[in-house]
């Protein structure tokens, strides 16, 4: 997509402003953004403070609501003169299409997203489903703003959306802990702070930028690094004890999708 109709972005926190960076790299600006903090961006944008201040001749193709749910339910009855005619795009966090609906009107064209922050490289991953009101070219639309930011999937049942948020939209921060763990305890085994930040970022960059590189399953690659009866095999064999990784995982992604479900209204 070289160029993108009019877009509204209401939102520009952690979430927004990733996408908004993702968006800006790849040569897209949307065209307003309700923002109450002044946010400094390296392309020119159109700020405006608050939904009230949005010219009412502006006709948004999509708007893109990236605020924290909690405070959404106020805002979206303001967004009537251009949430009709637009495809209403929500991030929020485990608010499902039911709740969305009731809030933009049954009539209105949604789409429930979850993306992630690395969306501001343009690696994202967002599962998105919309409400049988979403046309076609609403759909391409979306389509092209999600892509332009990294990978889209479309689901084919909102259920999958929960497990969806707890694995790739809460995904980095587990990701992040890990960079966190692996300096930790490199620092209580003595190593100075410099270098145990060092080796745990770079081995956490190298190791997703060889994911991402290649066409082996990240099985076939742990396996590659793990010598039989050599070093690695030895703290693999710690973490893959179904007590150790699998079921603190399984019950992390639990956790969080049982949140995203409580979140739903
Ligand atoms: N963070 C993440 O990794 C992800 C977040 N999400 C979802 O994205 C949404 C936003 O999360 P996140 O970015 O982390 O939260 P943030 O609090 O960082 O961002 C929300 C922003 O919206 C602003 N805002 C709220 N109400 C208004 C308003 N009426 N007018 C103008 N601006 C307003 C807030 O301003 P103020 O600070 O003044 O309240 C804040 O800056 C959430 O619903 C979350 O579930 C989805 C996927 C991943
Ligand atoms: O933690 C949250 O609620 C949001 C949704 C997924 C990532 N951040």
């Amino acid at each position: 997509m070289s160029n993108i109709p009019p877009i509204l972005l209401i939102g520009c926190g952690h979430m927004g402003k990733a996408m908004l960076k993702g968006w800006i790299q790849k040569g897209l600006s949307p065209s307003f953004i309700v923002h109450r903090h002044e946010i400094e961006l390296p392309a020119p944008h159109k700020r405006v403070n608050s939904v009230h201040d949005i010219p009412q001749d502006f006709k948004p193709a999509a708007i893109i609501l990236a605020t924290k749910p909690h405070q959404a339910q106020e805002i979206i009855p303001d967004l009537a003169p251009w949430s009709k005619n637009a495809v209403n795009i929500s991030v929020l966090g485990g608010r499902n299409l039911t709740w969305l609906e009731q809030q933009f009107g049954s009539d209105t064209a949604i789409v429930r997203a979850m993306p992630n922050t690395p969306s501001e490289l343009g690696l994202g991953m967002t599962s998105a489903i919309g409400n049988p009101i979403v046309n076609s070219h609403q759909k391409e639309l979306t389509d092209a703003l999600l892509r332009a930011i990294g990978e889209v999937a479309w689901l084919q049942s909102e259920q999958d959306m929960d497990v969806a948020t707890a694995i790739a939209g809460s995904g980095p921060a587990y990701i992040f802990l890990l960079a966190e763990l692996l300096q930790k305890v490199g620092e209580e085994k003595g190593l100075s702070k410099e270098l145990a930040k060092l080796l745990a970022r770079q081995t956490v960059v190298g190791s997703a930028a060889l994911l991402s590189r290649s066409k082996e399953e990240s099985e076939d690659l742990r396996k590659a690094v793990a010598t039989p009866n050599g070093i690695t095999e030895r703290a693999v064999n710690v973490l893959i004890d179904r007590k150790a990784w699998p079921d603190a995982l399984s019950k992390a992604i639990q956790a969080a999708a049982d949140r995203s479900k409580e979140m739903a209204s």
